[in-house]
Order: structure tokens, then C-alpha cells, then sequence
């Protein structure tokens, strides 16, 4: 067995690159093949310097890759987040500190490059929170008995002069990226989309040699403006007494107002046949159930952590989001890699905030995946000192700190990435 120092973790060469994105399949536990247009689509994205892999005997056994995004704080603003994704150790080489080695050397090059958090979906609970990533974002997943929604059976459209109508792939790939553009700088959580995310879930790049094409529906306001959008499956299942019994799975559904939302799952709810609809991953204050006028007809089957935030920059982290009061904090955050870390006071008003490090005495004491977890205004500093994974050091400080940074909606990342 090779030990963890005779592996040379390293950034890949072009060259290297179909070898490292089987070893990417491999080590997510998945056919090794590729299709022709996977392998030429994800090499158009290649950056020299952004795809890490660990070598033993000249083969990749651990892979991890990281891109730039653009990723709304509370408020609108857009920061530049390191993006890390594909990471894998072959199951061969697992728990030698390959992850640790990769990890270490991207942010490390994150903060160098002026990333001002580094973001990531995590594949299990346990991995991440030792590099200073925290739960940021949170989602459900909601599976709605239609016949018990109480919708109304005679429904033929939006109720408020807008639209539904059904359209192909290539009109949501023209569509679409406005729409969505206009809904992630509304909502803190949310992270940009590239032309291959549109092209992929539309088919026109095949990675997936299984792909089936969905429905796409949109949404046009009374005044013709697209609003919102969905894509959605439908199963083939016929009851014993000749009943439809058919699902409906929707596999994202995007909406910049309530009207959109409200007229696309009322849409999806009333589809003749459809008893059940899933509604994929959304946020967890989603207002989905209360569009029914039955809201126990939605049912929650997941919750779970979804995207989790690693701050690089405390200073620009907290001054780039908005704070809906006005107050001073001075929090002393434990760093873990000598990157981040250290006290800083900040002094926050709806008008602006200024985040400045300080030798006063700390109110609030907390660790980098704690300060993460509270950046986007989803988790409450009271709640994590009653676990003890925050300490107040002035009496009355996890209050203080939510009234500054919670915020009145969740933050919501719809994406994997
Ligand atoms: C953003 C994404 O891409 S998420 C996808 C993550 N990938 C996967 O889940 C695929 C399957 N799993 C794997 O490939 C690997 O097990 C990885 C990448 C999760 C971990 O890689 P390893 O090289 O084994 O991790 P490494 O040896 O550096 O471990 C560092 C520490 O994390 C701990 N750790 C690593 N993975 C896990 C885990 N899944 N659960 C709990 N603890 C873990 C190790 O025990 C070690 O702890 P220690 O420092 O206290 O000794």
C-alpha cells in the first residue's frame, strides 16, 4: 500500500482530463463511461490550475474541482464564491488524508484569489465541517395528494389573466436564463447558471445517454411577461379499475413572484390523471402547501442541509450582505487553517455595515462553520448556543446577533452543482 505522502496531489493536465473525470465516476460510485459529448463538453470548461488529482503510480485516485461563482448574499448583492465539486477518493485510498491535501490547497488558492467564501453541496453531514464549511441553505422536498388539495375540479387556468403554455427545450434555453438571472438576484442563497446548465436540462447536450425530454410549462403574467417556468415528469400508471394513477415529478420550477408560483403548481396540481405530485427540491418555507386549500395534502418527505458556506473574507462577507436593523457586534471566530479567523467588530444598519477587526472584548465566540451557517440569514445564534456550538461572552449576544443577521425569508440555493 502506498502511503499518503508517496501520492502526488497535484493540479491535472488537459491530457489527464478524461482519466480524472472516470476516476470522478469511480469514486462517486458510478460506471466509469462516458459519452463522447460529456467528455467535450466538461473539457470546454477545463481551467488549468482548478481540477486537482492525487497520482499513485500514474493513476488518478482522488479527484476534486473547483470553478468560479457568483453566489446573492442577503440583499441582492452577488459575491465571488470558490465552487467545489467532484470530490472523490477512490474507495482504495480512503481516510490517508487525500481530501485534507486537496482541500488545503484550494482554499488556500481561494483566498489568494480573493474568493470571498467558498461554497459546496454536501454528499454526507460529516465531511465538510472540519475545513470551516457550515449549513448555510436548507431544503424540502414535498410530495402533494392531489385528491386531497381540495383544488377546484372545474380549474381552467390562472384565476389572475395570466397563462400557462407548454413549450420545448428550445424555447426554455431562450428563455430561461433571464428569468432565472432576475429570480437569483432575489433571493439570497441562489448561484448563477451557465449556457451548459440550460443546454444539459434541455437536451441539447447529452450527458446522460438515459435522458429523457420533460414537459416545460411557462408562466406569462396578464401583461405577457414570462414570470415563471417548470420543467416536469410524468409516470405511466394505471390503476387495477382503470384509474389513472399518474405522478407528476417536477424537476426544478422557477418563479419570480407568487402569482408565478401559485399559477404553475395549481397548474401542476390539476393536470387531469396526476395524483400525486413531487415537488422537487425547493426551498423549505416554499409556499407550496399553502397554495392548496388543503395544505396537509403536502406532505414533506426531505429535509436536509443543502448548500454549505465557507467564509474566506470576514470583512467582505459581512459587509457585502444588507441588515434589515441596526446594532454592533463583536464576535471572535475561531479560524481552522490559518486562513480565517480572528475578532472583528461589525456595526450594521439598513443604510450599510462596516466590518472592522478589533481588540475589543468579544460578545459573541464562534467557529468559521458556525459564522457560515448564520451568513445568509437562515440560522439562529440562539439556537446554536443552546447546542453549545456558539458561546456568548456577553450576556444577551445570540439575541443580538439574530436580530441583526436573520432574515424574514430563507435563503434558498435551487441548484446542485
Ligand atoms: C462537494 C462534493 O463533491 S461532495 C462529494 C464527496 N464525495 C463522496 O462522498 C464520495 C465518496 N467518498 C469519498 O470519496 C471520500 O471518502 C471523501 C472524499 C468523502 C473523503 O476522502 P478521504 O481522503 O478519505 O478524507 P481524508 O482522509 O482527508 O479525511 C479527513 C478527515 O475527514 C474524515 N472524513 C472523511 N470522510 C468522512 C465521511 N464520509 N464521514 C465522516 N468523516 C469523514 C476523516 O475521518 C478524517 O478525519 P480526521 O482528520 O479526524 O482523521
Amino acid at each position: 500500500m502506498s502511503r499518503s505522502d508517496d501520492i502526488d496531489v497535484r493540479p491535472i493536465t488537459a491530457p489527464e482530463f478524461t482519466d480524472w473525470l472516470r476516476a470522478v465516476n469511480t469514486g462517486f460510485l458510478r460506471v466509469p463511461a462516458l459519452t463522447e459529448e460529456e467528455i467535450g463538453a466538461r473539457r470546454g470548461k477545463f481551467v488549468e490550475g482548478r481540477y486537482l488529482g492525487a497520482f499513485d503510480h500514474g493513476r488518478c485516485v482522488a479527484t476534486f474541482r473547483s470553478f468560479d461563482q457568483e453566489l446573492t448574499a442577503v440583499g441582492g448583492a452577488s459575491v465571488p464564491a470558490d465552487a467545489i465539486s467532484g470530490v472523490t477518493v477512490t474507495a482504495t485510498h480512503r481516510r490517508r488524508g487525500l481530501l485534507s491535501r486537496m482541500m488545503a490547497r484550494d482554499l488556500a488558492a481561494a483566498k489568494e484569489r480573493g474568493d470571498v467564501v467558498a461554497t459546496l453541496i454536501a454528499a454526507e453531514y460529516p465531511i465538510y465541517g472540519r475545513y470551516g464549511f457550515g449549513p448555510a441553505t436548507w431544503m424540502a422536498e414535498w410530495t402533494v395528494d392531489v385528491p386531497r388539495a381540495g383544488l377546484d375540479a372545474r380549474r381552467a387556468g390562472p384565476a389572475d389573466g395570466g397563462r400557462i403554455d407548454l413549450v420545448e427545450g428550445e424555447d426554455v434555453r431562450k428563455l430561461g436564463p433571464e428569468l432565472h438571472e432576475r429570480m437569483r438576484r432575489g433571493r439570497p442563497g441562489a448561484i448563477d447558471r451557465d449556457e451548459t446548465w440550460w443546454k444539459v436540462n434541455t437536451g441539447a447536450l447529452l450527458f446522460d445517454p438515459s435522458w429523457k425530454t420533460p414537459f416545460f410549462a411557462v408562466y406569462r403574467s396578464a401583461s405577457g411577461e414570462v414570470e415563471g417556468m417548470a420543467a416536469y415528469d410524468v409516470d405511466d400508471n394505471w390503476g387495477d379499475a382503470k384509474q389513472p394513477l399518474n405522478t407528476a415529478t417536477v424537476r426544478w420550477l422557477l418563479g419570480v413572484t407568487p402569482a408565478a408560483d401559485r399559477a404553475l403548481w395549481e397548474y401542476l396540481c390539476s393536470i387531469d390523471w396526476i395524483v400525486k405530485v413531487k415537488s422537487g427540491w425547493r426551498a423549505p418555507d416554499d409556499l407550496l402547501p399553502h397554495f392548496l386549500p388543503d395544505p396537509r395534502a403536502a406532505r414533506i418527505t426531505t429535509l436536509a442541509d443543502w448548500l454549505w458556506v465557507r467564509i474566506l473574507d470576514v470583512v467582505r462577507a459581512l459587509e457585502a450582505r444588507t441588515y434589515e436593523g441596526q446594532g454592533t457586534l463583536v464576535l471572535e471566530i475561531a479560524g481552522v487553517d490559518g486562513l480565517t479567523g480572528g475578532r472583528y467588530r461589525l456595526e450594521a444598519s439598513p443604510e450599510g455595515a462596516s466590518c472592522t477587526p478589533t481588540t475589543e472584548s468579544a460578545e459573541l465566540a464562534l467557529g468559521l462553520g458556525e459564522l457560515g451557517a448564520l451568513w445568509l440569514g437562515d440560522e439562529s445564534a440562539v439556537r446554536l448556543a443552546a447546542l453549545g456550538r456558539v458561546s456568548e461572552e456577553r450576556a444577551g449576544a445570540a439575541r443580538k446577533a439574530d436580530a441583526l443577521l436573520r432574515t424574514s425569508g430563507r435563503p434558498w440555493c435551487p441548484d446542485m452543482f
